[in-house]
């Protein structure tokens, strides 16, 4: 707490970490080490965490386990912050082909996410259709499933040649795989990935480019112009070259950003992502 003491906010300080519990304390912290900065005039920010694959998931279990979020509260966040990412990055105006969007969606939790982004971006006007090819039995995926047939977004039966979807698509959401993907691509994903990267239209990838390692990405794989991290950035993302970089989940409790040093950046007002880059 030395750090905070600073420019007269000491006082403050103290009253403040005296009347509230332990999980506002950190809280109070945090916006108080950003006042010091601020009034010490060195608003140098540590560089952002890129997090390992053990890392991500670790955290993401602390969430559920310790801090009580469900995991569709969180997919619901996690959705919402990439479809206005992606709004921000293609507004609806500057598209053609009727704002048509396609979300492929992958059997775990980052295919859920694509599912909750697809209908958010109906939300907003977008024509989203869905390929989702591996189906998984849970209810909260069924649920999500219905919500979009219910806004009536298509579900595509088969994954159309490269040049009839870069024809047929403005962009193309990539929610195949995230922050669980290891080893070899299996069927059917790996014919999947392989005419996403012949497409030409932008390639929209969520929390990690599928088929990319975790932590060392993949120099022959999908390329995507455009990446939200969920929480924070995988290591991969050192890697990522595209245009529009993206943070989004913005549900991060102050333990956790403490705990493991993620040092993520202040979200402007009330949005549910920032752009890194
Ligand atoms: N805390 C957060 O930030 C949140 C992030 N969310 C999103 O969740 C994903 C991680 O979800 P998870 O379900 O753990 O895993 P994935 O979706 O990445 O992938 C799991 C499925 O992928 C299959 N898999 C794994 N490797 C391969 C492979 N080489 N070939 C083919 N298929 C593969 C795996 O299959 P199994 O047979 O191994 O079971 C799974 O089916 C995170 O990235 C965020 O996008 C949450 O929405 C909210 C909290
Ligand atoms: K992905």
């Amino acid at each position: 707490m030395q750090a905070v003491l600073v420019g007269g906010t000491a006082t403050h300080v103290r009253r403040l970490l005296l009347n509230v519990r332990p999980v506002q304390r950190s809280l109070v912290q945090l916006q108080a080490a950003r006042m010091a900065s601020d009034a010490a005039g060195t608003a140098e920010e540590s560089p952002i965490k890129y997090l390992g694959q053990e890392e991500a998931q670790q955290i993401d279990q602390e969430l559920f386990n310790e801090y009580a979020y469900s995991v569709d509260q969180l997919m619901e966040l996690a959705g919402h912050s990439c479809a206005v990412a992606l709004a921000k990055s293609y507004p609806l105006t500057s598209l053609k082909k009727d704002a048509t969007v396609l979300v492929c969606c992958g059997p775990g939790n980052n295919g859920g996410d694509g599912l909750v982004c697809a209908r958010h971006l109906k939300m907003f006007g977008y024509n989203p259709s869905v390929f989702y090819p591996k189906r998984t039995d849970k209810p909260l995926y069924k649920n999500l499933t219905i919500q979009c047939e219910q806004l009536d977004i298509p579900f595509l039966s088969h994954l159309p040649k490269p040049q009839l979807l870069s024809d047929g698509f403005s962009y193309i959401v990539d929610a195949l795989f995230g922050f669980s993907f290891k080893g070899e691509v299996r069927p059917p994903f790996g014919d999947v990935l392989k005419t996403l990267k012949e497409v030409t239209v932008p390639i929209c990838s969520i929390d990690v480019p599928s088929g990319w390692d975790v932590e060392g990405g993949n120099p022959d794989g999908l390329q995507p112009e455009f990446l939200i991290s969920l929480t924070a950035p995988k290591k991969c993302a050192e890697k990522f070259a595209g245009r529009y970089h993206y943070l989004g989940g913005r549900f991060v409790p102050p333990g956790i950003i403490q705990k493991y040093e993620l040092n993520l950046p202040t979200y402007p007002g009330t949005e549910p992502c920032i752009r890194l880059h």
